[in-house]
């Protein structure tokens, strides 16, 4: 990966090639307002191409990890560093966010007014690509999820897997390294559920990318090859799964 991933201060050392795509190490989370410690000294790296599954019960800090994981949030003490550079005042978060990962979320929030294939484009604007590309791009992405044939529908007239699978054609739009995802079949049926789930496997298998996936659903975390088991803000366990 290029010196450019993020733009912190030069650094005199540079990354070992084998630096870790994700590296938490002893990061706290308060959450001042309500006293809360949310996370409590957690400390693992994530290596390009895992897939992982961050468990643990309601309230344990797992949506607060993957918001941190996924730079959306700062921890309050700790670091976090994408692709061996530390992640600091001075990182571009907005281009390292639109460069590198994508979200998933159990709310799929796609936008009302515009077709599948117009709400696929949305993160390509701004990119530099003409609109021929963008159309070009969102059409080989369409296909990618199964969902040609509902190019034109608008989200209202998809069901709730086809808005999913639009969803997740989205986060792939800039070809991010990183695949974040919260409870991405949280409202889905079990058929769906599966089918999601198969898209993953296929994502991972196929474009080798790095899938974290915050999830209460044991079939969910099976799927993936590594298991992180979040209590009380902190990693309870971290286990591979076999896969
Ligand atoms: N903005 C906030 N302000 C205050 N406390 C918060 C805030 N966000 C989360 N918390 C608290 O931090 C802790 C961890 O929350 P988090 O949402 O990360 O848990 P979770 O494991 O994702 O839960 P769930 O499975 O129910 O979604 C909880 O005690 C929660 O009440």
């Amino acid at each position: 990966m290029s010196d450019q991933a993020v733009s912190s201060p030069a650094s005199s050392t540079p990354a070992p090639l084998s630096a870790p795509l994700l590296s938490i190490d002893d990061v706290c989370k308060d959450y001042p307002d309500g006293n809360v410690r949310a996370l409590d000294h957690v400390t693992f790296d994530i290596h390009s191409g895992e897939y992982v599954a961050i468990m643990g019960p309601s309230g344990s800090g797992k949506s607060t990890l993957l918001s941190i994981l996924g730079t959306l949030d700062r921890p309050t003490s700790g670091t976090v560093s994408f692709d061996g550079k530390k992640i600091d005042a001075s990182t571009n978060l907005d281009e390292l966010r639109s460069q590198f990962i994508g979200f998933v979320f159990q709310s799929f929030y796609l936008l009302p007014t515009l077709t599948a294939l117009e709400n696929i484009q949305v993160p390509m604007f701004g990119r530099g690509m003409t609109g021929a590309q963008r159309v070009d791009k969102a059409r080989q992405l369409i296909e990618s999820v199964g969902m040609s044939d509902r190019a034109k529908h608008l989200p209202k007239q998809l069901s709730v897997g086809q808005r999913q699978r639009i969803a997740i054609a989205r986060s792939l739009a800039n070809d991010p390294r990183l695949l974040l995802a919260d409870e991405p079949t949280g409202n889905l049926d079990t058929v769906t559920a599966d089918s999601i789930l198969e898209l993953f496997a296929q994502l991972h298998e196929e474009r080798k990318m790095t899938l974290i996936t915050v999830t209460h659903s044991e079939e969910v975390a099976d799927a993936a090859q590594r298991i992180l088991r979040v209590r009380d803000g902190k990693i309870e366990s971290d286990k591979m799964t076999g896969r």
